[in-house]
């Protein structure tokens, strides 16, 4: 039986992309127990005037939105962009009342600069999810800061799994995770724009090569997910000897796609790595 017990009233503090997408997992869950989403513009905050059980706040008509989305907060999501998340726990610190949970969406930014801006008492955990969590297929990684309880972690483990799947990790693992999982929606999307390029090049209208090419994804992954089988047995499956699949992948294998995977994450490494320092 899925768990449907009401979560406690979360903020999302910057809801653009990943804070509305886990704010979005979060509702269509029907476990919500009242979000407040704040953004700079009235703009980005419209996207959710009018959605049951979220309050939105455009900032750049109530300045003082994110202390008064903390005031009844049990767990506060930090959504804004990494560079910006230092004046954001200086502004917010004072408002941050014993008990509320601090979680960052942020890549890069470590627990320690959390906690060297609001204290070290305060409970503060590094998340890591991605953008399929609009439809509940994220997958997140969750890294705890030494103040935080096991009640706490679980707590907010039961809000990450309201958009998908969750994996606990040391907080030195956060960001080579995030170079598969959290950037690796990108990937995906790439690797789709480029087949569909693909056809377009053998001369189907941009329709039929966006069909194509999405819905072949959205198939085998769809396959993948309902048999559990190991990609490569899938692959296989379709890789007839001496046939034409063959020639194809072995284009790609000369290529070095491995190889390339390896250093592209290698490259989303460095960067996060950069990210904690303030670059
Ligand atoms: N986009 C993604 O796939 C992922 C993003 N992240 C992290 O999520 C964070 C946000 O990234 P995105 O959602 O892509 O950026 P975004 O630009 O779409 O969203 C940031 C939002 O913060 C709001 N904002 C700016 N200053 C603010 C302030 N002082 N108070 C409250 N809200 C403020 C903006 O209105 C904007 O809507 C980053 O730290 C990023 O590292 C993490 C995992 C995946
Ligand atoms: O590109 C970024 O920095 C963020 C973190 C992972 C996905 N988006």
């Amino acid at each position: 039986m899925p768990d449907m017990t009401s979560l406690p009233p979360i903020a999302i503090l910057g809801a653009g992309s990943m804070g509305g997408a886990i704010l979005q997992g979060i509702i269509a869950s029907g476990r919500d127990g009242g979000v407040t989403a704040t953004n700079r513009t009235r703009e980005k905050a419209a996207a959710f005037d009018g959605v049951a059980g979220v309050t939105s706040i455009a900032l750049e008509e109530r300045p003082d939105g994110n202390a008064d989305a903390l005031a009844g907060a049990k767990v506060v999501l930090v959504g804004v962009k990494p560079a910006m998340v230092p004046d954001l726990l200086r502004e917010i610190g004072p408002s941050i009342r014993p008990g509320t949970i601090v979680v960052s969406l942020a890549a890069g930014v470590t627990i320690a600069t959390f906690e060297s801006i609001l204290g070290t008492e305060v409970p503060v955990l590094r998340s890591m999810p991605n953008t399929p969590a609009v439809v509940g297929r994220a997958v997140t990684g969750l890294a705890a800061g030494s103040a935080v309880s096991d009640e706490d972690r679980a707590l907010v483990r039961s809000v990450f799994e309201t958009c998908g799947a969750v994996v606990d990790l040391p907080e030195s693992q956060i960001d080579a995770l995030s170079t598969i999982s959290g950037s690796g929606p990108a990937y995906v999307f790439l690797l789709i724009e480029a087949l569909t390029e693909a056809a377009r090049g053998k001369g189907f209208t941009d329709a039929d090569a966006r069909l194509m090419a999405e819905q072949t994804f959205i198939g085998a992954a769809a396959l993948l997910d309902a048999t559990g089988e190991d990609p490569a047995e899938l692959r296989r499956r379709v890789t007839s000897p001496k046939g034409t699949t063959e020639r194809a992948v072995a284009v790609l294998a000369d290529a070095g796609l491995p190889a390339l995977f390896a250093e592209a994450t290698d490259a989303a490494l460095a960067r996060a790595r950069e990210l904690a320092t303030g670059a």
